[in-house]
């Protein structure tokens, strides 16, 4: 068997005016320059910004990873013009030898400034044309048996979603880098809203398909989760609306390609909100598994969830926004606003049961980042749990008194499965949550004076600690559940008859006039940016259920000398 640091190929190739020494083996395409004296530095650097001054001149020699190559295309000389083989035309250069008569072109990934990716391209040529011709179908045969990567994929278009530039984004920036890759595609441009749901759930053949892809927002992806996940319990005999049932986790990967408001599952995931560079994880075929919460009321199946899941304050924010879809992305601003002035609380009980045998606490400095191992960890130790405990899980865990409860008066809570990253808070709700470790992240934010509340929101856009305020408390969560107020059980109720039904009356007197400052009973649950019809729920965790083409945040690469394949 071959060593993976065996060289496949080894030849002299020009590139511009310039000689080079190219090889390829299984990991890495390496082109380094032959003159030992750098002149003229025809290309940019592998990295956009000059980040690392220790690594050997870029301009002399270039790496890129096999599994980081878009494609490969040949391109023909003929009467002295260049022949790209998709016919387009292209003037030589006249510095070329006027023996180079064969060329092909890499096309590869290109890391710039905040973890977005580009398309870079590089020509060789070469004067023999058997050899060119060795060369290309040497990386195509190495593209070819990566066996992850996408070959045909579904893909849902919300034209509505964000600033309603979701089919242009796609056509424009993303579908010429799937032909460019080799990527067949079935488009479905939605007609209404849970269209994607609807046609994923009974029509879609997804056998013909390596995964589906949303462009929206997480509205969007809300719908094509539901879809997928139902389906799988379908296909695969498994109940969905059971509250015990373990579910199957989902076999296609999800790409997005952000094209709506908030877009925070594409911005925790990747790092970035930018149509190409999911466009790119999706081309080399990453996979980043994700929770997936689900969520109940009276054992009857409301909603999954994968990032916020918020009652109080982003839940009102919420209700507020959808009023003002004509706003566009700008509509979470102004109700944003409008919910902190208003100021209402909220009175109920939380009972969660704290994630046992983990590693890691929502008040980590570490932060999850692509090959995350407390994931890795994490999500080994569910897999083992689910298959020890099974169903009993919950029931067991309630009679050994693992579940505690609080009682209180709360402007939000939130439960955070992942950071919830995004352009507005760039370190998310819960900094320090993991895209895959099987929990959620539960933040009891309660009711205090405007100015701390402010300090709170603030600290979300700062390096200060969102957490570290008396008013504050967060647990690391497996399962929780929700009951307002309202809601609790008659013993419970008739504790507080007389403020109840005063604060009853008054409530109903005052819903519509919010001025008086009585605030309403109940908020709604924000999840993943839809509104869910019940206040009482019961929320469990599924650890990795669903996979999506991202790799998880990229740590921004530290290059020592040694570690330079060209400087070795
Ligand atoms: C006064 C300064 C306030 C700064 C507060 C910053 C905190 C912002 C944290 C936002 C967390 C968003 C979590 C994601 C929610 C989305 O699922 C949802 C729906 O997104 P979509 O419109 O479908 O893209 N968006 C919102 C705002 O609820
Ligand atoms: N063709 C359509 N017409 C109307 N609504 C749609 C359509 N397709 C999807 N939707 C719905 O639009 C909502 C918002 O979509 P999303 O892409 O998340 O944008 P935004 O981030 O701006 O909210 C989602 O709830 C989705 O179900
Ligand atoms: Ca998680």
């Amino acid at each position: 068997m071959e060593r993976p640091g065996r060289l496949l190929l080894q030849s002299e190739l020009r590139v511009r005016n310039a000689a080079y020494d190219v090889s390829l083996s299984r990991s890495l395409l390496i082109w380094k320059r032959r003159t030992s004296s750098p002149v003229y530095h025809p290309f940019r650097p592998r990295f956009c910004v000059p980040l690392f001054p220790r690594r050997p001149d870029p301009g002399v020699c270039h790496s890129v990873p096999v599994s980081e190559i878009i494609s490969v295309r040949e391109e023909e000389e003929e009467n002295g013009s260049r022949q790209r083989d998709d016919g387009s035309w292209k003037k030589i250069r006249e510095r070329e030898g006027k023996d180079c008569r064969q060329a092909f072109t890499v096309l590869y990934v290109e890391r710039c400034r905040q973890h977005r990716w580009r398309c870079a391209e590089v020509t060789f040529t070469c004067s023999d044309e058997a050899v060119c011709q060795h060369w290309v179908s040497s990386i195509r045969e190495q593209l070819a048996s990566n066996t992850s990567r996408p070959k045909h994929l579904l893909v849902y278009i919300n034209p509505y979603g964000g600033k309603r530039q979701g089919k242009r984004i796609y056509e424009q920036k993303v579908a010429p880098l799937f032909t460019q890759a080799g990527i067949s595609t079935s488009v479905i441009v939605t007609e209404y809203a849970n269209h994607a749901r609807d046609h994923l759930k009974m029509e879609a053949e997804l056998k013909k398909f390596d995964g589906v892809v949303c462009v929206g927002g997480d509205g969007m992806f809300s719908e094509i989760i539901h879809g997928l996940i139902w389906r799988t319990q379908i296909d695969c005999g498994v109940d969905p609306n059971s509250t015990e049932e373990a579910l199957s986790p989902c076999s296609l990967r999800i790409g997005i390609i952000p094209a709506g408001s908030t877009d925070c599952i594409c911005f925790a995931s990747v790092g970035t909100n930018d149509p190409v560079t999911s466009a790119l994880h999706i081309i080399v075929g990453d996979s980043q598994p994700l929770d997936v919460c689900s969520v109940h009321h009276n054992n009857m199946f409301l909603r999954y969830s994968v990032s916020l899941l918020g009652y109080g304050f982003y839940g009102d924010v919420l209700s507020d926004s959808e009023r003002k879809r004509w706003m566009g992305p700008a509509r979470y601003d102004f109700s944003g606003l409008k919910m902190f002035l208003t100021h209402h609380y909220y009175e109920g009980t939380v009972s969660y049961l704290p994630a046992k045998g983990i590693i890691g606490t929502p008040r980590d400095a570490t932060r999850c980042r692509s090959g995350c191992v407390i994931c890795q960890h994490n999500g080994q130790l569910n897999s083992e749990r689910s298959e020890k405990y099974e169903m009993d899980e919950a029931s067991d865990s309630e009679s050994s008194g693992e579940w505690r409860t609080i009682r209180g008066k709360f402007l939000a809570i939130n439960a955070a499965s992942m950071s919830c990253a995004c352009p507005r808070s760039p370190k998310g709700l819960s900094p320090a949550a993991h895209l895959a470790d099987g929990t959620t992240d539960l933040i009891l934010v309660r009711k205090c004076s405007r100015f701390n509340f402010l300090r709170h929101l603030l600290r979300h856009t700062s390096k200060d600690d969102q957490f570290d305020l008396t008013f504050i408390e967060v647990h690391r969560v497996r399962r929780f559940r929700f009951m307002p107020r309202h809601c609790q059980s008659d013993s419970d109720l008739e504790l507080d008859l007389h403020e109840n039904s005063k604060r009853q009356i008054f409530s109903q007197i005052c819903k519509d006039h919010p001025a008086c400052g009585c605030a309403p009973a109940y908020s709604s649950w924000n999840c993943d940016g839809e509104i869910l019809t019940h206040t009482a729920i019961d929320v469990r965790v599924h650890g990795q259920l669903i996979k999506l083409f991202a790799r998880g945040i990229e740590e921004l690469p530290v290059f020592e000398d040694l570690s330079n394949p060209c400087a070795i």
